[in-house]
């Protein structure tokens, strides 16, 4: 089936496309020549366009790598097609600070034309959530920092498109070509895409009984005093019979989970993608939020049953013990960079599709110096992710669970030039490779944890990117 995905109709698309292209070759061979700095980062509002749409075209176009963003009330959507400039970071060393010292280097040797329009360079990336653990094959490519400034930017906010193009301004022929190419497409191409999905031939769930009996000892570790919260995941991977595509996934994501975090990070055709609810910081200026995230029941099949079990969460000791432990962290990470730090006293539900959250949102006021990487720094990990005390935690982690997590349950998302940004907790996710995708969950393990109920809570985690995958597990 052919389909037209352009928002614009096929006769005016072709005149934009036009009028872009020619705008675009002629803007950027103009700031090349005058350019004294080693790149340029030129912004132009544009038409409305399909963000999903949009990263499709990376798959046909000469931009291999490519992410997708969109915050939880989609108010902001940013696609990124091509890398101009990668950082990339590998093992623990201040792996925070280096991504954002070379960041503020790049922006000195790039000279901005923004058009008059409010677009401002940025980069997107992620992190491993451990950078001690050993890393498996599978992650090749993911580091344990890794932020890319894409060649084309398409930045939606509250509707309205803009392009931002960053290229070296030398050599750079071939990258205005493509970019020129990309619009083509973009306007007035279609393109063939097949209405199937491919279909499952192979289910595992990886070290499952490893993973059960790993939750009963880190129970009863816990009632020994060992420590407080741990929280464990697992793994289950799925072959197809043709390959994944990560756009088609994402369309699904977009439709079935739309007050989530979008998230897609793509390296070497392999692409890291989820649906996550959990915000872990945001800045905005000086303003500062984050999110306690812990605490869950699935979703009843009536609104009667729903709003028992969300009544029954909101009153359970256990989830609430669970949620407690995130709320005194995060509560004194903020207090020591911020004031007017604003958290209320008790949680409220947050309901996604198939899952339902003990919820507290907290706000504050940075005191003015401290860095939105330095924040999510502090953060990482919250005992959402990893526990309490987080190193004694991290260590059990480390030690009692079967999988290498890596960019899973660990910070994604971006900062502009400015320092405002973004982050969300890498979960509900998936690592698609060629025919395969693993998709990862896990629970908070605290003293009255029950291994079989965390089980089960790990499969109501995994419905988000089942849904998108397609696959009905039984219940
Ligand atoms: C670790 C995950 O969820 C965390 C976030 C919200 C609720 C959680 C819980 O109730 O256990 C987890 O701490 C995951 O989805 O893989
Ligand atoms: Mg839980």
């Amino acid at each position: 089936m052919f389909v037209k995905k352009s928002l614009v109709t096929q006769e005016s698309g072709i005149t934009v496309a036009i009028l872009y292209q020619h705008k675009i070759q002629e803007q950027l061979s103009l700031i090349t020549k005058s350019a004294s700095q080693p790149f340029i980062s030129w912004s132009e509002i544009i038409p409305a366009v399909d963000p999903a749409h949009f990263f499709m075209l990376g798959e046909v176009s000469s931009f291999r790598d490519r992410f997708y963003w969109s915050d939880r009330l989609n108010e902001t959507v940013y696609v990124g097609l091509g890398c101009t400039y990668v950082i990339a970071v590998e093992g623990d060393q201040q792996r925070f600070a280096a991504v954002e010292k070379e960041w503020k280097r790049f922006i000195g040797m790039t000279a901005i034309r923004s058009n008059g329009t409010e677009a401002v360079p940025l980069i997107f990336g992620g992190f491993s959530f451990d950078p001690l653990k050993p890393k498996t094959e599978q992650w090749v490519g993911f580091s344990d920092a890794k932020f890319i400034v894409p060649t084309v930017l398409l930045s939606i906010k509250e509707g309205h498109a803009t392009v931002t193009i960053t290229l070296p301004s030398q050599n750079n022929k071939k990258m205005i070509e493509s970019v020129v190419q990309l619009f083509d497409l973009l306007y007035h191409e279609q393109f063939r895409r097949s209405d199937s999905f491919p279909s499952i031939v192979k289910y595992e769930e990886i070290k499952k009984y490893e993973w059960i009996y790993a939750v009963g000892k880190i129970i009863h570790d816990i009632n020994n005093g060992k420590f407080d919260k741990v929280v464990l995941a697992r793994e289950v991977r799925f072959t197809f019979d043709d390959r994944l595509d990560a756009g088609v996934v994402l369309e699904r994501l977009r439709e079935q989970q739309p007050f989530s975090y979008l998230f897609a990070f793509e390296q070497n055709g392999n692409c890291f993608i989820g649906a996550s609810p959990e915000q872990l910081v945001k800045k905005e200026g000086n303003t500062c939020y984050s999110t306690c995230l812990a605490g869950s029941i699935r979703r009843g099949k009536t609104i009667s049953e729903d709003e028992q079990l969300g009544q029954w969460l909101l009153q359970d000791e256990k989830n609430l013990w669970e949620h407690q432990f995130v709320v005194d962290m995060i509560k004194e990470a903020m207090m020591e960079v911020c004031e007017n730090v604003k958290i209320p006293g008790k949680p409220q539900l947050l309901k996604m599709r198939d899952i339902q959250h003990l919820y507290t949102p907290v706000v504050a006021e940075n005191r003015g110096d401290v860095s939105l990487f330095s924040l999510v720094e502090r953060l990482h990990p919250t005992p959402a992710l990893g526990g309490t005390p987080r190193e004694k935690a991290l260590e059990t982690i480390r030690k009692m669970e079967p999988l290498y997590r890596g960019w899973y349950a660990a910070p994604i998302g971006w900062m502009d030039a400015l320092g405002n940004g973004e982050f969300a907790v890498a979960i509900r996710s998936g690592l698609l490779q060629g025919n395969e995708a693993s998709l990862f969950a896990g629970c908070g393990v605290v003293g009255d944890s029950e291994p079989l109920s965390e089980y089960e809570e790990t499969k109501v985690k995994l419905k988000p990117m089942l849904s998108a995958l397609g696959v009905e597990l039984d219940e």
